[in-house]
């Protein structure tokens, strides 16, 4: 292959070609996504008195307006629904409790979707509500269900507009940011690019209100970020998670081979023309398959396959099946098919894999040979307890 926009081209793993970009590139290549994914923070929709800010809310839709057409998709996780439920509710701050937050969603979301509908469509667009839960985005039946919805979405030229469904989370299953939601439909319905917009310019080393702190222009995949400070949500008392979050979506994103730009709502416009702002997250060079990205950021595990340290070495170093001789013990109620944890002998998970086995049928299989149970039971217990094409591992 030739090389594009400046850049240099390099093999993954998988045999599968990578751009690796300057920062120049990388900006030019999110300027030219055809297909992205854009989500905003309550503290970029809000006011500094609470409730919903109308003229931002405006002013974003009208930069993004201008960036979708025939040969642009664009998909919008807009968070707000519980800052945009506090004054109609009363409320002089983001409640903490999860019934209060999933009143206010409630009342919020609906009139965060009438901005959008009103605003999108002074601009000739369709908007679409889609609500997501965590089992929506990781669970691959309902994970399936949730592209074709996407992708139905964007065929007809409708801009979809998602949020997490919060007025059905628990405090169990619940993103709670929605950062990790947007890198997730991000490597769901395939985007080019991921333009996560808060209130700050980017990444920056430490807290943007210190002095010595500055904005980091670019960060490259594997790079530890050593040093750099991720604080917790800023000062409008309306965001959750902070920076940790957005870098968490940025790794997941970056993971699954999507560039991701990190800059504030007001520069929404420059980020999407390549101008310097903002952090530019280059994607991975090798990364796993779309089925294996979504096994490792996408899933939960279920239960835990206790490893001894012949078969964690099989596993990791010799990329093999996990077969029953390996395993001293099983916690957790998965059924076959369910994501599991292979932990080692100190209870440290070395890889997420998908399980070949009910729990209740692995105790009596435990410590024995293959060879042994197809003798003892039948030929069907000849399989692997986790194949190794179902296997992904956690680097340390
Ligand atoms: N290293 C850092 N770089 C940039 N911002 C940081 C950093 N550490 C903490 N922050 C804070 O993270 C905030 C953004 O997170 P958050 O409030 O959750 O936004 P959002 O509602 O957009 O998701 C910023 O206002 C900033 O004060
Ligand atoms: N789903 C919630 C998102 C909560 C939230 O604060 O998220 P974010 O501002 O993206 O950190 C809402 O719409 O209020």
């Amino acid at each position: 292959m030739g090389s594009t926009l400046g850049s240099q081209q390099v093999s993954g793993q998988n045999g599968i070609v990578y751009a690796a970009t300057t920062e120049a590139a990388g900006r030019a290549a999110v300027a030219a996504a055809r297909r992205l994914v854009v989500k905003i923070g309550s503290s970029s929709l809000t006011t500094t008195a609470g409730g919903l800010d109308r003229e931002r809310l405006q002013a974003l839709v009208g930069t993004l307006a201008g960036h979708v057409g025939h040969d642009r998709e664009l998909v919008l996780v807009s968070s707000g629904a519980i800052a945009a439920g506090l004054a109609p509710l009363r409320l002089p701050r983001r409640p903490t409790d999860l019934a209060s937050q999933q009143a206010a969603a409630s009342v919020g979301q609906g009139l965060l979707l009438r901005e959008y509908a009103a605003e999108f469509g002074r601009h000739g667009r369709t908007v679409g509500q889609v609500l997501l839960t965590v089992d929506d985005v990781t669970r691959r039946v309902h994970y399936r269900n949730a592209y074709r919805t996407l992708r139905k979405l964007l065929d007809l030229a409708v801009v979809p507009i998602v949020n997490e469904n919060d007025t059905v989370a628990t405090d169990e299953i619940r993103f709670g940011d929605n950062d990790r939601l947007a890198a997730l439909v991000a490597a769901l319905i395939h985007a080019e690019a991921l333009v996560l917009l808060t209130d700050v310019d980017g990444l920056w080393t430490g807290d943007p209100a210190h002095p010595a702190s500055h904005r980091i222009d670019e960060v490259r995949s594997g790079d530890p970020l050593t040093g750099v400070q991720l604080g917790r949500s800023g000062r409008t008392g309306v965001g959750t998670g902070g920076m940790v979050t957005k870098v968490e979506a940025a790794r997941i994103a970056t993971g699954a081979g999507i560039p991701v730009l990190l800059s504030s709502a007001d520069l929404a416009g420059a980020a999407l023309e390549a101008e310097p702002v903002g952090t530019l997250f280059h994607p991975h060079p090798s990364r796993p398959s779309a089925r294996l990205h979504w096994l490792a950021h996408a899933t939960t595990a279920r239960g835990r396959l206790h490893l001894d340290d012949g078969a964690v070495a099989a596993v990791v170093d010799r990329r093999k099946s996990l077969l029953p001789a390996g395993i001293t013990g099983v916690d957790g109620g998965f059924s076959a098919g369910d994501p599991v944890d292979l932990v080692d002998t100190a209870g440290r998970p070395v890889a997420r894999g998908l399980v070949n086995y009910d729990a209740v049928e692995l105790p009596p299989l435990l410590g024995r040979t293959t060879a042994d149970l197809a003798t003892a039971l039948g030929p069907e217990y000849e399989r692997e307890v986790v194949h190794r094409d179902d296997l992904v591992l956690f680097t340390s």
